[in-house]
């Protein structure tokens, strides 16, 4: 015996879920990607974030997308006190490594205490690898899709993350010290915790005013 209404309702059925799962995982994406904010650790307020999350947000960074498959993103994790003992050497690497005209003792001061209430720090960086047809920039793209990855995922865990270039990141100085070779290149670190402050509304200028859109003549258009 068949039952035509049957195959017709369950086939319709679930091109009604697939659109609907589509637009529910757009929208999902879309929350996570415009109420991620980037937070000040001198807000956090020292809980520790499970070392299990870190990994995970750690996969996700992984599958970011490289040109050649060269998978140039690394990550050096610190956790517990070797957060505050990593930002004091950092501090001391800026120091050392800021002309005294430049030196901004303000500056070194926040960076020794900016670990003092976070969770986790993560410096992220690029190694180049020896691909030639694979330019520095693409790898530098590649660690970056991987350190938003990060920051998306945090988002999505209530993790707080600042996203940082101050001090000495840009500086050869940190870069000897972690051991890192000539043509490698830091991206940031990641300050990351949890904060009890309401996150401030993110701005945005219209994408309209970045965006050149072409037609060929007689293309249809929405
Ligand atoms: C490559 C990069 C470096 C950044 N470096 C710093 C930094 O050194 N200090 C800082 O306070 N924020 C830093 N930020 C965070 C930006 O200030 C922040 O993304 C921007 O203000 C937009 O805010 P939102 O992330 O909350 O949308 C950096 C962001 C990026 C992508």
């Amino acid at each position: 015996m068949s039952f035509p209404w049957v195959k017709y309702f369950y086939t319709h059925s679930n091109i009604t879920l697939y659109f609907c799962s589509t637009m529910d995982k757009f929208t999902l994406l879309q929350e996570t990607v415009t109420n991620r904010r980037s937070t000040k650790p001198v807000t956090f307020n020292g809980k520790k974030i499970a070392d299990q999350q870190i990994k995970q947000l750690l996969e996700l960074a992984n599958w970011a997308p490289s040109h050649g498959l060269t998978e140039p993103w690394r990550f050096v994790v610190y956790s517990d006190s070797a957060v505050p003992a990593f930002c004091h050497q950092h501090a001391e690497l800026y120091k050392q490594s800021t002309p005294p005209e430049r030196f901004n003792s303000a500056k070194y001061e926040k960076q020794q205490h900016s670990g003092d209430m976070a969770s986790h720090l993560i410096a992220a960086y690029m190694q180049r690898g020896d691909n030639p047809s694979i330019t520095a920039l693409e790898e530098i793209c590649a660690t970056a899709a991987a350190v938003e990855n990060i920051l998306l995922g945090a988002e999505a865990l209530g993790i707080a993350v600042l996203w940082s270039t101050g001090g000495a990141v840009l500086q050869p100085a940190l870069k000897e010290w972690l051991g890192l070779a000539e043509n490698d290149v830091i991206i940031g670190l990641l300050f990351m915790g949890y904060t009890d402050e309401p996150a401030k509304p993110g701005r945005r200028g219209p994408v309209e005013e970045k965006t050149k859109w072409n037609w060929f003549a007689g293309d249809g258009q929405d």
